[in-house]
């Protein structure tokens, strides 16, 4: 089972990606991507599920229009767990080659 992060580590972690923040109120980290149209929000939203489902770790996350709000957290844990950073990581990635 995957571990809740320190304080510490979680810091080192989202230091290493972009523009993602701690939310307030909660432990979780979120993102709003925004693009040119729907369809292209839609295609993103679309690899964003391949790549959670390969993964088992799912994002939380609301569509209007263009714009996609992601939160990532990790239930199981009641927290964030590596598993955030890194699904964060692919999301980042996948939004880059669009
Ligand atoms: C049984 C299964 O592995 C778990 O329920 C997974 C599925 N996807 C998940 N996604 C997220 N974001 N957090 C979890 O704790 C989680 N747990």
């Amino acid at each position: 089972m995957v571990e809740r992060l320190k304080p510490e580590d979680r810091a080192a972690g989202l230091s290493q990606l972009t523009e993602w923040h701690l939310c307030s109120g909660r432990e979780a980290i979120q993102k709003s991507f925004k693009f040119q149209d729907f369809t292209e929000a839609f295609a993103f939203m679309t690899r964003v599920a391949l790549i959670a489902e390969k993964m088992d770790h799912h994002p939380e996350w609301s569509n209007v229009y263009r714009t996609v709000d992601i939160t990532l957290a990790t239930h199981d844990v009641g927290g964030i767990s590596v598993l955030d950073l890194k699904l964060a990581a692919e999301i980042d990635r996948i939004a880059q080659h669009r």
